[in-house]
C-alpha cells in the first residue's frame, strides 16, 4: 500500500486534470499511447509517470525512462514511451490510464498488491521530451506523478529518443562488468565520435552526405555530434544538416522526415540535393533512418531498413570471416512481413544467413535478435539496430588475431559493439554505421542499390469500422478472422507472379493496412487494390 500521504499527493495531483469524456486509452504496436490531441494526453502521462515508478521499484530501483514524443507524427501529436517496454505490464499501464481521476490513487494501491511491490524499495526514473510544443506541459505533468509518488528524478530536456535509451543503459550498467557509457549526453557523442574514429581507421568516406532532419530533436543533436567526428580532411563525413529547424514547432515532421520519404517514396520537396548525391533522413525522434539519391535518369531511388539490414548483415559476416571468428558467430537477421521479399531472398541466398519474420513492432524484432550472438534487425521503415550477444562480446573481445588482416578486422568490430546503439534503434548511430561501411566496401549507394533489385510493393490504408475484428497470426502474415478473407487473400495473390499480400490492423491508427508486393509496379498495385477492396468488404460486415 501507498503511505496515506502519497495516496493524499496522487488524488491531489490528479485533481488538476480532466479526463477526456468517452475516452479509452490503448497500447500500440509501440508501446505507446499516441494521440492527434495532446489534451487528451495529461491523464495519460499523469498515468505513466506513476507506473514508471513502480516499475523502477519492481526492479529493485532500476533506473526507468519516459520519453514524450510522437515521433513521425504531425506536431501537434503526442506521445510518451516508456524505455524498458513489458508486454504484462502495458494492461497495467491501461488500468491506471482509464482510471477515474479521483480513483486513480485507489488503483495506484491495488497495482502496488497486484504486481506486488515493495514500497521501500528505491524508485528511479529518468526522463526527456522531442521538440513539440505541448512536451513541457506534459512533461510537468510527468513531474507532477513522480513528485507525488517521491520518486528520485532527472529531467534530461531536449533529446532523442535513442539518447535517452542510451542514458538508461549506461545508469543502469554503471559498476558492472557492462558498463555502457557515461550516463550523460556528452559521455553518448564521445562514444559514438571515438568508435567512428576506430571504424574508420583505414578508410575514408567518399563525397559529401545531407541529413534531413525532419525538423526535430535530430537536427541540434546532429549538430552536436559532428563536433566529436573527424572532420572530411581527416578522413570523416561531410555532412550538411538541413530540415534543422526547431524553431517552428509546426514544421516538425511536415513534407520530410524517414516517414515522409518512406511512405511517399520521394525526396522532401524542399530538397536541393543534385543527382547521385548521398541524401539521409531521421525522423522526429531520430529513432528512424532511411537513404536515398536520385540517380542519373532523376529517378527517385530508396535505401530503407532492409538495405541497412543487409548492408551490416553483409559487412559483420565478412569481419567475422575475416577476423577467423565466423564459426563462433551466429549471425540472424530480423524482419517483419513488411520487409521487401527480395530482401529476404537475398538474405538467404546470397548472404546465406538466416531471416526470421516477427510481428510488427520494434519490440518484437529487438527480442528476436537477442536469440543471436549477431542480431541485426530492422524494420523496413528504418528502425532497428544490431545487437550483440554477451557470447559475441566476449568472442570478439577475446580472439588472438593470427595475422595483420584478421587484427583489423577484430579491431573495426570492437569499434562496431561500441558504434551500434545496442539498447535500441538510433538513427544517429545506424547513419555513422551505413557510413563506415560504404567507406570500408568502397560502395556509393548505387552499387549498395545494385546488390538486389526490390520488388515493386505497395502499402494501403484501409478505413473499416471495427479493426478490432481483423486478427492476424503467423507473425502478421495471414488473418484468422473475419472468417474467409485470408482464402480470399491466397486465391488473389497466387494469380500473381511473385505474389505476396497480408492484412494487419495497424496498432497506431484506426486503420488496417495491406501491403503487396508482385513482379511488377501494375501487378503490385493491381494485387493491393484487390485486398483493400475485398478488406474494406469484410470490414463492413459484407461477405469476405
Ligand atoms: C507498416 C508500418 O510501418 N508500421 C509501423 C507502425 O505500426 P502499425 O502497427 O502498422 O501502425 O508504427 C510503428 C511505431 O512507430 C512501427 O513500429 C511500425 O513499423
Ligand atoms: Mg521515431
Amino acid at each position: 500500500m501507498a503511505s496515506p500521504a502519497i495516496h493524499q499527493a496522487i488524488t491531489e495531483a490528479a485533481a488538476k486534470y480532466r479526463f477526456p469524456e468517452g475516452r479509452v486509452f490503448e497500447y500500440g504496436t509501440a508501446g505507446q499511447p499516441r494521440t492527434a490531441n495532446s489534451d487528451l494526453l495529461n491523464t495519460v502521462v499523469f498515468a505513466v509517470g506513476l507506473l514508471a515508478g513502480l516499475r523502477s521499484k519492481k526492479l529493485n530501483g532500476q533506473w526507468i525512462g519516459v520519453m514524450v514524443t510522437a515521433s513521425h507524427n504531425p506536431a501537434e501529436d503526442n506521445g510518451v514511451k516508456l524505455v524498458d517496454p513489458m508486454a504484462e505490464w502495458e494492461t497495467y499501464a491501461t488500468k491506471l490510464a482509464n482510471a477515474p481521476l479521483d480513483k486513480v490513487a485507489d488503483v495506484y494501491n491495488e497495482l502496488i498488491k497486484e504486481i506486488d511491490i515493495k514500497m521501500d524499495n528505491p524508485a528511479r526514473v529518468v526522463f526527456a521530451r522531442d521538440t513539440r510544443a505541448s512536451g513541457s506541459r506534459l512533461v510537468g505533468i510527468l513531474n507532477a506523478a513522480l513528485s507525488a509518488t517521491e520518486v528520485e528524478f532527472m529531467d534530461f530536456k531536449f533529446m532523442t529518443t535513442p539518447q535517452l535509451h542510451y542514458i538508461v543503459r549506461c545508469k543502469n550498467t554503471l559498476g558492472t562488468p557492462y558498463e555502457y557509457g557515461e550516463p550523460t549526453e556528452q559521455g553518448y557523442y564521445e562514444k559514438l565520435g571515438e568508435a567512428f574514429k576506430k571504424v574508420m581507421r583505414s578508410v575514408k568516406v567518399q563525397g559529401h552526405l545531407t541529413v534531413d532532419c525532419a525538423n526535430g530533436v535530430g537536427g541540434p543533436k546532429l549538430h552536436e555530434l559532428i563536433k566529436y567526428l573527424p572532420s572530411a580532411e581527416q578522413g570523416g563525413i561531410d555532412i550538411k544538416v538541413v530540415n534543422d529547424n526547431v524553431i517552428n514547432p509546426d514544421s516538425l515532421n511536415f513534407e520530410c522526415g524517414a516517414d515522409y520519404v518512406k511512405t511517399k517514396q520521394r525526396a522532401p520537396p524542399s530538397s536541393k540535393a543534385a543527382p547521385l548525391e548521398r541524401c539521409a533522413s531521421l525522423d522526429g525522434d531520430a529513432d528512424r533512418l532511411v537513404y536515398y539519391y536520385i540517380d542519373e535518369n532523376n529517378v527517385f531511388r530508396l535505401l530503407d531498413g532492409d538495405r541497412i539490414a543487409t548492408l551490416a548483415a553483409s559487412f559483420i559476416g565478412d569481419l567475422a570471416r575475416n577476423a577467423g571468428i565466423a564459426q563462433k558467430l551466429k549471425i540472424g537477421v530480423i524482419q517483419t512481413a513488411y520487409a521487401n521479399g527480395a530482401s529476404t531472398d537475398y538474405i538467404e541466398k546470397v548472404l546465406k544467413l538466416p531471416a526470421v519474420c516477427t510481428k510488427t513492432g520494434v519490440k518484437h524484432l529487438h527480442h528476436a535478435a537477442m536469440r543471436y550472438d549477431v542480431g541485426v534487425y530492422f524494420e523496413a521503415n528504418g528502425h532497428g539496430t544490431v545487437t550483440f550477444s554477451e557470447n559475441a562480446l566476449k568472442t570478439i573481445k577475446s580472439a588472438e588475431p593470427q595475422s595483420p588482416a584478421q587484427q583489423q578486422a577484430l579491431e573495426c568490430l570492437v569499434g562496431l559493439t561500441d558504434l551500434i546503439n545496442q539498447a535500441v534503434g538510433d538513427a544517429l548511430s545506424d547513419m555513422l554505421l551505413v557510413e563506415a561501411i560504404l567507406a570500408h566496401k568502397g560502395w556509393t549507394t548505387k552499387e549498395w542499390l545494385g546488390t538486389y533489385t526490390d520488388l515493386p510493393s505497395r502499402l494501403v490504408r484501409v478505413e473499416v469500422a471495427d479493426r478490432s475484428i481483423f486478427k492476424a497470426v503467423d507473425a502478421e502474415r495471414k488473418l484468422e478472422s473475419p472468417p474467409g478473407l485470408q482464402d480470399k487473400i491466397d486465391a488473389l495473390q497466387s494469380r500473381y507472379n511473385k505474389g505476396r499480400s497480408f492484412a494487419r490492423a495497424s496498432g497506431t491508427e484506426d486503420a488496417v493496412r495491406v501491403y503487396a508486393e508482385a513482379a511488377s509496379r501494375s501487378e503490385a498495385d493491381d494485387l493491393a487494390s484487390r485486398v483493400a477492396n475485398a478488406v474494406k468488404e469484410a470490414g463492413s460486415g459484407g461477405d469476405a
